[in-house]
């Protein structure tokens, strides 16, 4: 039995952030695999039995979690989570498809660092789903320091979000080389095309690309310390191994497993992806600045 009330599901940095926000206006419920010592804390039974889902777990392992957790009982969900599933190559909508309604499922997007949320500064997000009514449903369930927008081109926020991390990582290491900013800003603007470029084979629009979920994202995420992608591109460019990086890190970094899944979809539809593919050529081992003189050939 479904009751009206809001339950984050998935405590990590997001997941509590968005917790912190939206119990500014209304009681909201958390949950996690391991108890945390949050206040509205409840078990995983109790927060599927809410009307309004907020999900919050890595993408690659939603497929798993859906199977093995998730009953649809008429609730609506914003997905909260970034990246492409790198074993299927599928977005998150696809996945969700199998257990969610179109019209009860929408993605949260934007320029969002979980710790400036957590401090109540202001940002502007964008709740992309099918249905405006549930964009209207969610909506005022968010803060006055963060204004939503919304968007039906799912597909494109979807790309934008998980693109996005890759380039971080590709600018990280352009900050690590050294490179100077002539570089970054190049690295960032190409980028956007090539994200635009992989978007559009998928149905995306390129106003998403130009917008918060896009550029937006990306000039935030591709320019500074605060994203855990850009710190994984730090540490690669400094020859760290990518397993010490991640344990420094102690917290998701999307672009990992999405750069993989970016170069199995451009080589499976023929898309040219050429920042994509060099990030996941130097996590797989290439040397940064080997893969620097190749995306600078003619
Ligand atoms: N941190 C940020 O600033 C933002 C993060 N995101 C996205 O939100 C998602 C989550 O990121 P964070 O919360 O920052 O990561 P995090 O690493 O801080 O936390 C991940 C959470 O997911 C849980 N989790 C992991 N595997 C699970 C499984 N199999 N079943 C259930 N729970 C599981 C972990 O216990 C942890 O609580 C990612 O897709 C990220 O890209 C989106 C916008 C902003
Ligand atoms: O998506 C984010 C901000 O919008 C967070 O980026 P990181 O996962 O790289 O920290």
């Amino acid at each position: 039995m479904i009751n009206n009330s809001i339950a984050v599901i998935g405590a990590g940095k997001w997941g509590q952030a968005l917790h912190f926000a939206l119990s500014q206006k209304q009681k909201v419920l958390i949950t996690s695999r391991t108890k945390k010592d949050i206040e509205n804390f409840v078990d995983l039974k109790t927060a599927l039995e809410c009307k309004y889902l907020i999900i919050a777990i890595p993408a690659q392992e939603i497929r798993s979690w859906l199977k093995d957790n998730f009953v649809f009982n008429g609730q609506k969900v914003l997905v909260a989570s970034k990246g492409i599933e790198a074993s299927s190559g599928e977005f998150l909508n696809e996945i969700y498809s199998s257990f969610v309604p179109k019209k009860n499922i929408g993605f949260i997007s934007g320029p969002s660092f979980a710790t400036e949320v957590k401090q109540g500064l202001p940002c502007a997000l964008v709740i992309n789903s099918n249905s405006k009514k549930l964009f209207k449903q969610f909506s005022p369930f968010f803060p006055n320091f963060i204004k939503t927008y919304y968007s039906s081109d799912v597909i494109g926020a979807e790309v934008a979000g998980a693109y996005k991390n890759v380039l971080a990582i590709a600018s990280g290491i352009c900050e690590g080389l050294n490179l100077g900013k002539n570089a970054q800003a190049s690295l960032i603007a190409r980028g956007l095309v090539e994200m635009e470029r992989f978007g559009k084979f998928f149905g995306s629009k390129k106003s998403t690309f130009l917008g918060l979920s896009g550029a937006g994202d990306l000039f935030l995420t591709a320019n500074s310390t605060m994203s855990r992608n850009y710190r994984v591109g730090l540490g690669l460019a400094l020859n760290k191994n990518l397993e010490d990086i991640l344990i420094e890190l102690g917290e998701v970094a999307e672009g990992i497993k999405t750069a993989e899944a970016i170069h199995n979809l451009s080589i499976k539809y023929n898309i040219y992806t050429p920042i994509a593919n060099e990030v996941n050529l130097i996590l797989d081992g290439k040397s940064p600045k080997d893969s620097l003189k190749d995306l600078l050939k003619h």
